[in-house]
């Protein structure tokens, strides 16, 4: 589904993701982990369209979409949720969802048919049920619990149809009850099918449960990847988190 190859972005001196090569087949569920200052936002933000690599290929079912803008990367098919919730804080969660949808970018998903539905308001309930909202609908969203804001930011990239979701340490800043709500919701997302996931996060706990691949990332390169069971007990990883090989990860 989404394959990059070679991408390497430098700020300066810093080179902030050096030479990354790495695969995300279709419906998978994958992390990408590391320290802090390891490369991850970087990585998302060339994906979207932020950022352009200074070299490399980024191919979404096989069509590079390297220099594309980002509403062109969306209108292709790939959503974000951001770690910082960016919504219409004066609209109720009704609302900003059918925004979204009436925008040009969500209309112009309708009218090239990957986006079938007439309604835009079936498509915001659809959303909200999916992700536990429904109740919410018509409270205005800068009133929402921290934990609702997230899922909002999340409504709103997945009311456009992603065929990849990228999300952005989806439980950070939550306690334990909303974290594991999150999750689930998460997960029962995935589970339905027909979204390819890819998460960064930094609770280790929640990455070795949920994700099928991990790919971990450390000054920029990739360190390690494969299982959560691989990972866990792969001495470098162990030694870029806790600087010592001796004790094992989580
Ligand atoms: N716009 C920028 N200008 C200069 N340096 C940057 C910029 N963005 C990122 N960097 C640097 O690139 C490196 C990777 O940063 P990045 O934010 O991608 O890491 P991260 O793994 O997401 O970290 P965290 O877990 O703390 O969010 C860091 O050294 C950071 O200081």
């Amino acid at each position: 589904m989404l394959r990059v190859e070679n991408i390497r972005k430098a700020f300066g001196g810093v080179v902030a993701t050096n030479d990354l090569t790495m695969h995300f087949p279709k419906d998978s569920l994958t992390a990408v982990i590391g320290p802090n200052g390891a490369g991850k936002t970087t990585f998302f933000n060339q994906i979207s369209g932020a950022l352009r690599p200074d070299s490399g290929r980024i191919l979404l079912e096989g069509k590079d979409i390297v220099g594309l803008p980002p509403t062109e990367i969306v209108r292709l098919g790939i959503g974000r949720a951001f770690q910082v919730s960016r919504l219409f804080k004066s609209m109720t969660v009704e609302e900003s969802l059918r925004g979204a949808l009436l925008s040009p970018l969500g209309k112009s998903l309708r009218m090239t048919g990957r986006f079938p539905l007439k309604e835009t308001r079936d498509r915001a309930y659809e959303v909200m049920d999916q992700l536990g909202l429904t109740q919410s609908a018509n409270i205005i969203s800068g009133n929402l619990s921290h934990g609702d804001q997230k899922l909002l930011d999340m409504a709103l990239a997945l009311v456009l149809q992603p065929k990849v979701l990228l999300l952005d340490e989806p439980v950070a800043g939550m306690g334990p009850e909303e974290r594991e709500q999150m999750i689930e919701t998460v997960f029962a997302l995935w589970k339905k099918g027909g979204l390819t996931l890819i998460l960064i996060e930094h609770d280790m706990e929640i990455v070795f449960r949920i994700s099928q691949h991990i790919y971990v990332l450390s000054y920029g390169r990739l360190l390690a990847q494969g299982t959560a069971d691989e990972v866990r007990h792969n001495p470098q990883v162990i030694e870029a988190y806790l600087g010592t090989p001796k004790e094992e990860v989580a």
